[in-house]
């Protein structure tokens, strides 16, 4: 079992608040901030200091444990009501990684339930551990399933950051490299910088080196000539959103690495666990897609890299259609085409 020795944990409940590792300021700094409000919490999502879709939603569920035990109400109605506020609120902090609003339905579900708020209190906290174990194991297994796909030596591309850092830990798509390093399986990973906010280049590289991975790092653009010329063996992503007949939403810029898998002739794996899956959505063709503020393509890193007033578009995610899609890694093991047909032998 990998240890992940050099990474901390990215987000952890503490009681009075939660501690998150600050994915906005890294790599520069490696800071730990605390959240001590829901507001904390949604702020923290909406400004990416915490992102990846398990990681956004384990911290909600803990944002909703830390409002409830905030919350003065004494009368029990109220007491709900003020808490399906705040799940509320969390709710609309990101749309498209439907982590977020399994988790927040777990937690809406056990306070329905209660029947004291001390009950509730304490329930709240225990869903909310509950989510993150989960995660965690759920990750473990995933690392496991998908080192079976590699050989020793392959060389494989990845985008965005689908680790340790965006989940409980492990990973998702990055998991298969740590069990790798733990177990001295060689694999060098080609890691896509990921505009417009480079979780690639700030986050992908900086995990995968603090654990000692074989890690390169390349511009999106060089994506179809490093494929050719370093003979890439795969591409493993991760995923905010999985639909019933596998079409995936993932960090934009996925599906042209899906496109040119297929040109290639290497497999595109995607990589995630049971709670990225929306089953109540047919196609990708209902998957929400965030559009984020223009000063994400128009600034890096706090300068300008185009001119004034310029015209943006600044889709966060893409949707990969199930038919480019070679196989989709969960915890439960890997689900192959026929998607719409297979992915309920394996998610309930
Ligand atoms: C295990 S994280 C999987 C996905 O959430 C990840 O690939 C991704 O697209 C993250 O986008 P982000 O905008 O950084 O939250």
């Amino acid at each position: 079992m990998t240890t992940l020795a050099p990474l901390p944990y990215s987000v952890q409940w503490e009681n009075t608040h939660i501690t998150l590792l600050n994915q906005q300021a890294l790599p520069a700094i490696t800071e730990f901030i605390h959240l001590h409000s829901v507001e904390d919490v949604y702020d923290s999502i909406l400004t990416l200091k915490v992102r990846g879709a398990p990681a956004i939603g384990l911290t909600a569920a803990f944002g909703v444990a830390l409002g409830a035990k905030q919350e003065a109400a004494t009368d029990l109605a109220d007491f709900k009501k003020n808490v399906t506020e705040h799940i509320e609120r969390l709710a609309s902090s990101r749309p498209t990684a439907v982590n977020l609003f399994w988790a927040l339905k777990r937690m809406k579900n056990i306070l329905q339930e209660a029947q004291s708020i001390s009950a509730a209190k304490e329930a709240l906290v225990f869903e909310a551990k509950a989510i993150f174990a989960e995660d965690e194991e759920m990750c473990r297994k995933i690392g496991e399933h998908g080192l079976s796909l590699f050989e020793k030596g392959d060389s494989v591309l990845t985008h965005c950051n689908a680790g340790g850092i965006a989940t409980a830990r492990y990973g998702t798509a990055l998991a298969p490299f740590h069990l790798a390093k733990e177990r001295n399986f060689p694999l060098k990973v080609y890691a896509c910088e990921t505009r417009p906010v480079l979780q690639g280049a700030r986050l992908t590289a900086w995990e995968l080196m603090q654990a000692g991975v074989d890690v390169t790092l390349i511009s999106d653009n060089m994506a179809a000539h490093t494929i050719h010329q370093k003979e890439i063996d795969a591409i493993i992503v991760g995923a905010d959103r999985i639909a019933a007949n596998g079409d995936t939403a993932n960090k934009i810029g996925t599906l042209g690495l899906a496109i040119l898998a297929k040109h290639f002739g290497i497999p595109f794996y995607v990589a995630a666990p049971s709670s990225t899956f929306d089953l109540s959505l047919e196609s990708g063709a209902s998957i929400p897609i965030e559009e984020r503020d223009g000063a994400e393509i128009t600034y890096i890193q706090g300068i300008r890299v185009a001119p004034e007033d310029v015209s943006t578009f600044n889709p966060a995610f893409d949707v990969t259609p199930h038919h480019l899609i070679t196989g989709i890694i969960t915890e439960n093991g890997i689900i192959t085409p026929e998607f719409a047909h297979n992915i309920p032998n394996f998610v309930k």
